[in-house]
């Protein structure tokens, strides 16, 4: 039992019936999701992400398929069975849904058995709650006197009242500026952490799942096109809705720039090759580009550098513009092979060629 995932998706379709006809919105999705991982789920609006988390609580029943929580099938729960379920299944928001006219400790109170467990102790769980997520000063306030970092904040308090196993995020950061984003996730890091909870999180934006979440899953038009450890996802994305995932983290506006510069077109022109490398960890580090160009005799150019965080590691991002001939070009592609490097050829406007 105890090896089981915390969360296990197996070939999953969602369908709705519409006026307009049938929406398919998962099709044979499977997803295992390990014991106390941080798990991204990655798409585009309309890609079924939200869909997906509610076969996960049971708030939509698959048409097809399992979806197995801690072992226990989701849709085979008696009702009785699913609202017990769903205490240990905490969940938060984009827009945090919390009740403007209560307090925010009434809004955490709601969430526990305040009758079970009489008034001192609810109080001294709020309390700890509010602690935990660093509001122990403001549970007078309601919600409307908060920012959105803090309402985020007394969702999160809330979503962990009845100490879930798993915590079910759908786009919790989406409505905040980088820098609350940034300590929203820290704070679910710090939980993962400390209560070992799985964190399923939904997020149309890669730089969220770079920050903390291990493992990743791309979901494109309800079918899940691509997963697995994060680092991978970027060193290799294999599906082009991946790719331009990865290359919206890392394609930044002065990448583009640099790029379509009159210095890269005329060397373009002249036969010179675009070549993008990725490098990660201590490859980062490693003096790969004065070996390669000592070693085959070819003049490489940097045309555009950047090093982003992946978790704790780093990972850089090299676009430079490479002299000589076929043979030459054909044995830097095999010694980045050989060295773990990513490295693929691309054009002015930052296509794989
Ligand atoms: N109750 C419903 N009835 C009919 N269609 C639905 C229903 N719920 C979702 N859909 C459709 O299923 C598809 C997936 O929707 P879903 O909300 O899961 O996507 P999403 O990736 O979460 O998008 P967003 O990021 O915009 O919320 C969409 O085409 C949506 O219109």
């Amino acid at each position: 039992m105890t090896n089981e995932p915390a969360i296990e998706i197996q070939d999953v379709t969602k369908t709705f019936a519409t006026r307009g006809g049938t929406v398919t919105a998962l099709h044979d999705v499977s997803l295992s999701i390990e014991r106390g991982t941080i798990y991204g789920v990655i798409g585009h609006s309309g890609g079924g992400k939200s869909t997906l988390v509610r076969c996960v609580n049971g708030l939509e029943r698959p048409t097809q398929g399992v979806v197995r929580v801690q072992g226990e099938d989701i849709a085979a729960l008696s009702r009785e069975e699913l609202r017990l379920r769903r205490k240990k299944i905490g969940m938060i928001f984009q827009n945090f849904n919390l009740l403007d006219n209560a307090t925010v400790q009434k809004n955490i109170e709601l969430a526990l058995p305040a009758r079970k467990l009489g008034r001192a102790k609810t109080s001294e769980r709020v309390s700890l709650l509010l602690e935990e997520v660093g509001l122990a000063h403001r549970s007078d306030s309601y919600p409307s006197q908060l920012s959105g970092g803090q309402r985020q904040r007394v969702a999160i308090a809330r979503a962990m009242a009845n100490e879930p196993d798993i915590l079910l995020c759908d786009e919790p950061t989406s409505a905040l500026d980088p820098e609350t984003t940034d300590s929203i996730l820290e704070l679910l890091r710090q939980l993962n952490e400390t209560h070992g909870i799985t964190i399923m999180l939904i997020t149309h934006e890669m730089s969220v799942v770079t920050r903390i979440c291990s493992n990743v899953a791309v979901v494109n038009e309800g079918t899940l096109v691509e997963r697995g450890a994060t680092v991978d996802i970027f060193k290799q994305p294999k599906h082009a809705v991946t790719r331009g995932f990865v290359d919206s983290f890392f394609q930044t506006k002065e990448a583009a720039e640099s790029l379509r510069s009159p210095y890269v077109t005329n060397l373009v022109s002249e036969g010179a090759w675009i070549v993008r490398f990725l490098f990660y960890g201590d490859e980062a580090y490693q003096a790969f580009i004065s070996e390669a160009s000592q070693k085959f005799g070819i003049q490489i150019s940097i045309i555009y550098g950047s090093v982003r965080m992946i978790g704790s590691a780093p990972l850089g991002n090299l676009y430079v513009l490479v002299r000589g001939n076929a043979d030459q070009l054909a044995s830097l592609f095999q010694f980045a092979r050989q060295s773990q490097v990513s490295c693929i050829r691309i054009n002015q406007a930052g296509e794989e060629l």
